[in-house]
C-alpha cells in the first residue's frame, strides 16, 4: 500500500505521483495529510499550490483511478482538533470523500479506540476501522505515543515499564506483552483486523502475532 502525504507537494506533483501508482499497478493508497516537516507537532503550512486537508487528497486519488483508499483515524483526536466529536466529523468527511477504510493512530487503551468506533457508528459510518498497533520495544518508542499522538501513558503501563528503562531486554519483553494484552482485548471486542506499525522491523510484531496464536 502506497503512503501518500500532501507535505511539500503541489496538486500537480500529487497527480503525477498517483498517475505513477496507477501505471505501476499500485491499487491501495493510504492518504494522509502528513506531518509538518521538522516538528511534527508544529503548525501545518500547506504548499502554495497544494492541499490543506487529507479529505482533499482522498478526493484527488479517487478522481484519478480505481484505488482502494485508507485514511488516518484519531482515537484521542488529532492533536490540533478542538474536540473528539469534531474530529470524528472530519473522519466522516474523509470517508464521504471516498475513503474505504481507516487506520487508527497510536493508542494504549482499547476504550479510546472503541469509543471512536462508537462515534463512527453513531454517525452511520461503517467502513472498517482498524486499530493501529505498535509494539513498545524501547522507552523511545513509548515516548513517541505522546509526541506524535498526544497519548497519555496509563498508570498501569507506566508502573510496569518505567522501572525497566535501564534493562533493555526486560523493557522490550514487558512492552511486547503490554501490546499483546491490548490486541487480545481488541480481538475480544470484534475488531476486523489489526494494523501493525512495524517501521520496517518485524521481530516484535511477529512475537505479538505468535503470542496471539494468529
Ligand atoms: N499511518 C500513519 O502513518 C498515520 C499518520 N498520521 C498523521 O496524522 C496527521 C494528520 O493526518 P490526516 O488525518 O490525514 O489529516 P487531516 O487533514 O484529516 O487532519 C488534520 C487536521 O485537520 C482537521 N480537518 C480534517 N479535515 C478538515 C476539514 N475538511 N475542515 C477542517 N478541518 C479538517 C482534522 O480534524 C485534524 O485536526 C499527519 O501528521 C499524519 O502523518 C496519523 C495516523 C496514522
Ligand atoms: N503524526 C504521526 N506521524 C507519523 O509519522 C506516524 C504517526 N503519527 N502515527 C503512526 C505512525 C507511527 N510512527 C512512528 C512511531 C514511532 C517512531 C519511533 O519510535 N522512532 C524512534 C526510532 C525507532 C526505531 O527506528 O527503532 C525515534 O527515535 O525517532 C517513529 C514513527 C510513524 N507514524
Amino acid at each position: 500500500m502506497a503512503h501518500l502525504t500532501a507535505v511539500d507537494h503541489s496538486v500537480a506533483e500529487l497527480r503525477h505521483a498517483v498517475g505513477w501508482y496507477a501505471a505501476s499497478g499500485v491499487r491501495n493508497v493510504l492518504a494522509v495529510r502528513g506531518d509538518p516537516p521538522g516538528d511534527p507537532t508544529g503548525p501545518w503550512v500547506r504548499h502554495p499550490e497544494g492541499l490543506e486537508h487529507a479529505e482533499e487528497l482522498v478526493r484527488l486519488v479517487r478522481e484519478l483511478g480505481d484505488f482502494c483508499v485508507g485514511v488516518a483515524a484519531f482515537p484521542h483526536g488529532h492533536p490540533r482538533s478542538t474536540d473528539l466529536e469534531t474530529d470524528a466529523d472530519h473522519l466522516v468527511r474523509k470517508v464521504r470523500a471516498g475513503a474505504d477504510f481507516a487506520i487508527a493512530q497510536l493508542f494504549l487503551e482499547p476504550e479510546h479506540f472503541l469509543r471512536l468506533r462508537d462515534r463512527m457508528a453513531a454517525r452511520g459510518c461503517h467502513v472498517p476501522l482498524l486499530p493501529g498497533v505498535m509494539p513498545i520495544t524501547t522507552p523511545r518508542v513509548l515516548a513517541k505515543f505522546g509526541e506524535l499522538a498526544g497519548v497519555p501513558v496509563p498508570r498501569a503501563i507506566a508502573d510496569r515499564l518505567l522501572p525497566l528503562v535501564d534493562d533493555p531486554a526486560g523493557f522490550r519483553q514487558a512492552g511486547v506483552d503490554v501490546v499483546t494484552r491490548l490486541c487480545e482485548r481488541l480481538i475480544a471486542e470484534g475488531v476486523p483486523a489489526l494494523h501493525f506499525y512495524t517501521l520496517n522491523r518485524s521481530k516484535a510484531t511477529r512475537q505479538v502475532v505468535a503470542s496471539l496464536g494468529l
